[in-house]
Order: C-alpha cells, then structure tokens, then sequence
C-alpha cells in the first residue's frame, strides 16, 4: 500500500533530530518506497532549498553521511509548505496540492505543542484531510494531569477511531524493551522465577546527564514525574510486571499493561512521604566539566519548585508481585547517561557455603537500554582453583541478542514502521494512559497537600541522599549507585 506522511511541526527539533533520519534509515533499509512524499509543514517562512538544507544539517550533526546519492534523492521525497496547520483553508490547499490521492494511505504526526493537537485536527477534518486510511501519531506529554488528558483525548477521538490514534511512547521503541518481551515470553525457564516468591525486589533507573537548558519552559511546567515517570518508566514497569499476552496481538499486550498500572498501589499522604522523594539539580561537574544548576539554567525563573529528579518505592497488589517493590528513579544531570532494569532474586533459602554469601552478590538479571544494549544474568560461580572451601565469586551470563557490530535501530525507525505497516502493539491506548495519570495525580496532589519541595542534589551526581534513604530503610541499594 502506497503511503504518504504529513510532518506537522516539520521543522521543529523532534522531527529534525528524530523524524527525518527514522525515515531516511527506513528508506536505506528498504522499508520504505522511494515515491512516498513526506510533507512537513510549519508557519516559519523558508524555501524548500533553505529547508533541505537545514535537514541536512541536523543530519550531519548527528554523524549522518549526507553526501550520497541516496541522501540527494531522500532530500527528493521531502516538501516544506508554510503555512498555519490550525487554519483549515490553509490546509486545505495542502491536500490540493500535495495530499489530493486519497488512494494512498496517510500518516500524520503531530510534532507541534500538544495545545494545538485539537485546532489542526478540526482544520484537517474540514480541509477533508480525515479519512479512514489515515493514521495520526501523537507525541507525549498527553496533557498534564488526568483531566487534560481526557480533555486532549476527547478532542482527537472526536474526529478520529481510537485505532487510527498512535499515542508515542518512545521507550517502546527501544530495542531492549522489545527484547524483554523476548526473553520473557520465548523461554521457558525465567517465568517460573518471574513472581514474589524469587523475586526479591526490581529497579529501574533512566538516568540523564543532560540538563533541563534549551527547554527549561516546557520542562519546568511538567517536572520529572510529569515528563518521565507518567510515561517511560511505569511504561516499563508494565513490561516487567504484566502477565503474558495470550498472543501479541495489540491489544491483548495492552491489555495486560493496563491491568498492572490497574494494580499498583495507590499512594495516600503517608505513602507518599514515606516512599518518595524529589530532587532538583545544583551546580556540579559532569564527565569533568563544570555545569550550572537547573535555577541557573538559560531562561530559568530562579524560585522555581519544580524537580528533576524522582525517586518512588511502587507497590503492585496482585498475586504475581505482592510484596516485591518496584523501585523508579529518574532524573537529569545525573553522573551519567543510563537507563537499565534490574530484577534482583532472593536468596537461596540455605546456604552451604557459609558468610561468603553475603559477601557476593547473589543472582540479577539486568536490562540495560542505553547507552548499551545489554541483557546479562548476574550468577555465582565457583573460583577456579584447588581451594578447599569452594570460593565464590559473580559471573555474568551475557543474554543480549545482537551479534557484534550489529547496532540497533533507533526507536523512532522502529515506531515509525509500526505506524506505516499499521501495528499499535508499542504504542499506549488511551485506557494506559488514563490510569498511569491516575495514579501519578495522587502523587502530585500529595506533594501540593504537604508542601513537598525538591531537595538538592550535585549535578554529577546520583540524586538526593534521600534517595539513598528510600532503598537502603529496607536493607537494599540502588544497583548502579552501588558499583
Ligand atoms: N524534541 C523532543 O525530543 C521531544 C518532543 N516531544 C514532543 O513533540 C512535540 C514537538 O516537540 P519539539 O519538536 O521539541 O518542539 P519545537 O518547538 O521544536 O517544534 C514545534 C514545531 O511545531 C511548529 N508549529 C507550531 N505551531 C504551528 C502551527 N500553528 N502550524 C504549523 N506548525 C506549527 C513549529 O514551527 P513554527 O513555529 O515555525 O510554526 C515547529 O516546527 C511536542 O509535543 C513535544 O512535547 C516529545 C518527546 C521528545
Ligand atoms: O521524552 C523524553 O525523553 C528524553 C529522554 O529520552 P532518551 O531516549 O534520550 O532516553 C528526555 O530527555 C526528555 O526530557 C523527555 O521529554
């Protein structure tokens, strides 16, 4: 089927960064056809060669070879129109002239603020852009708490089918994501372990060392609960906890997440003083070099309240998870880039080998999403050697699947593809995020009832000693912060 997409928000830092070299990759690779036409459009004045050029740019930024022919004729494929996507004659002059074939499927992404979601869908539905073979992708934040989210919702399914809605998350994406289904549901040996009675406790951590600079606006009105733990990381905690699908069918994956965000523990005020803590970044140094602190940040409101950092114990009340924490930290300026899940397993119920137990580490599986792809089964191991009382040690047993040099798609290549082929499986139904908001709003409702401030922590480091706090009251530690 022939496609066409539609970049709303064309030459705005997401679809420059992330759009274009996901499509081009897609092209190299064979995934798309050289005669779909990918139409952007944004209000700034430029002609379609001051355009292309700045998509090369962008793309040579980022390492990408733009001299060859195949570049030139990507290049090809790509029209700039300016014009106001919230006004419907000027979009409707767009389908004239660039999307008249109703024939052909049609993507549209919306890669503008989501406030004006609601106007260029109404301008598109009068311009007669809507039409049953056409999708539209939507990027997050979905509003800010659960009734703007309703409010934004109730906009798109006004004029769209829910299946025509894909709603980004783009941690779903992400190669390691998709491989923890993998590992989950293709072997047979880790479900047996993959519940309370071995699993001792899990961690996921997505560590930034970027700063909130060059958005602190859009930033400081969402805060790191707001623009990561409502979306990436409860998004990955439903990949960990949920039951296997029946089959992968989309919605019977969605289906099983959306019954974990269903069972986590509300949080009341006590909870939430008990099992969370917020952080904002200081001036420190990252990797050496000296960098201001989120109030000195360009463009900063020096008062501000909002956090950078988040670090919640989560509880899932269901048969599979009683009684295991699901422990989520997130934040910018941290000492490094890094994102990984760890399951930790209990121990074994007795141990022959007396206190060099407690001396090693016992049994892991960690998932590494960036900045490398790793699934590696942590065990112990005898030392090698004529020892008499058997040596301990840790060994790792590495899971990952690529093979070396293999690298992995970007998770916009990957999304991109499920939209044109028409697959919502990695991406969130309205009912997710509903309930992630739900549960989030507590949070945050909480935190405004007790007057909960941020607390400091040094850029370079890895957050507030109260996230230490959190983990080390039940007698763990953070795993990355431990080695
Ligand atoms: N950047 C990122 O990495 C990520 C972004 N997102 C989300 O993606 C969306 C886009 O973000 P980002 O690219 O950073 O934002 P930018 O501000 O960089 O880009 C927004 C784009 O929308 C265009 N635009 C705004 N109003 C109109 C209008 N009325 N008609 C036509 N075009 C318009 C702007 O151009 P002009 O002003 O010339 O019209 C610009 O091209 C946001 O919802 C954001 O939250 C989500 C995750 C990551
Ligand atoms: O959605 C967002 O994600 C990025 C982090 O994405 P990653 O793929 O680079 O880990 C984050 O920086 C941004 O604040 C947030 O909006």
């Amino acid at each position: 089927m022939k496609t066409d997409v539609l970049v709303v928000g064309g030459e705005g830092d997401l679809a420059l960064r992330k759009l274009y070299p996901a499509l081009f990759a897609l092209r190299q690779g064979g995934w798309i056809d050289g005669d779909m036409r990918i139409v952007a459009v944004a209000r700034k004045s430029l002609t379609q060669e001051a355009f292309t050029t700045q998509v090369t740019a962008w793309y040579a930024d980022q390492g990408g070879e733009t001299g060859s022919a195949e570049w030139q004729s990507f290049l090809g494929q790509l029209v700039y129109a300016s014009l106001d996507a919230t006004t419907a004659d000027a979009m409707s002059e767009l389908r004239r002239r660039h999307l008249s074939d109703s024939e052909r499927e049609l993507v549209v992404y919306l890669a503008t603020p989501p406030q004006i979601f609601a106007p260029v869908c109404h301008a598109m539905d009068a311009a007669g852009l809507v039409r049953d073979n056409m999708r539209i992708v939507v990027e997050k934040p979905l509003g800010d708490d659960l009734e703007s989210f309703r409010s934004i919702n109730a906009d798109l399914t006004a004029i769209f089918r829910e299946d025509q809605v894909f709603r980004i998350d783009h941690y779903l994406g992400k190669e390691t994501v998709q491989n923890l289904m993998a590992t989950r549901f293709a072997n047979a040996f880790l479900e047996p372990l993959w519940n309370n009675r071995y699993v001792d406790n899990v961690q996921i951590t997505v560590a930034e060392s970027i700063g909130a600079g060059g958005r602190w606006d859009f930033y400081d009105r969402a805060g790191a609960m707001r623009d990561m733990v409502q979306n990436h990381l409860l998004q990955i905690l439903c990949i960990v906890a949920m039951e296997p699908p029946a089959h992968l069918a989309p919605d019977d994956v969605r289906n099983e997440k959306r019954k974990v965000l269903s069972c986590l523990r509300p949080m009341d005020d006590h909870i939430v003083r008990e099992n969370t803590v917020m952080g904002q970044y200081t001036a420190g140094a990252i990797g050496g070099k000296p960098v201001p602190g989120y109030l000195e940040e360009e463009g900063a409101s020096p008062k501000s309240v909002t956090e950078t950092f988040v670090a919640i114990k989560a509880e899932i009340d269901n048969w599979r998870w009683a009684g295991v924490p699901f422990y989520l930290r997130t934040g910018k300026r941290l000492q490094r880039r890094m994102a990984e899940i760890v399951v930790e397993f209990k121990d074994v119920p007795h141990s022959i080998f007396g206190q060099q137990m407690a001396q090693c580490c016992g049994n892991r599986l960690i998932i590494r999403l960036q900045p490398d792809e790793i699934i590696r089964l942590e065990m112990l191991n005898k030392q090698p050697g004529l020892g008499e009382d058997l040596p301990l040690r840790s060994v790792s047993l590495d899971l990952s699947f690529q093979s070396d040099g293999e690298s992995a798609p970007d998770a916009y290549q990957r999304l991109l593809l499920d939209v044109l082929r028409n697959n919502p499986t990695l991406f969130v139904r309205a009912d997710e995020v509903e309930q992630a908001w739900r549960w989030i709003d507590r949070i945050q409702e909480a935190w405004a009832r007790l007057g909960r401030h941020p607390q400091h922590y040094i850029a370079g480091s890895w957050g507030p000693s109260a996230a230490y706090a959190l983990i080390a009251r039940d007698g763990r530690s953070w795993y990355e912060s431990a080695r």
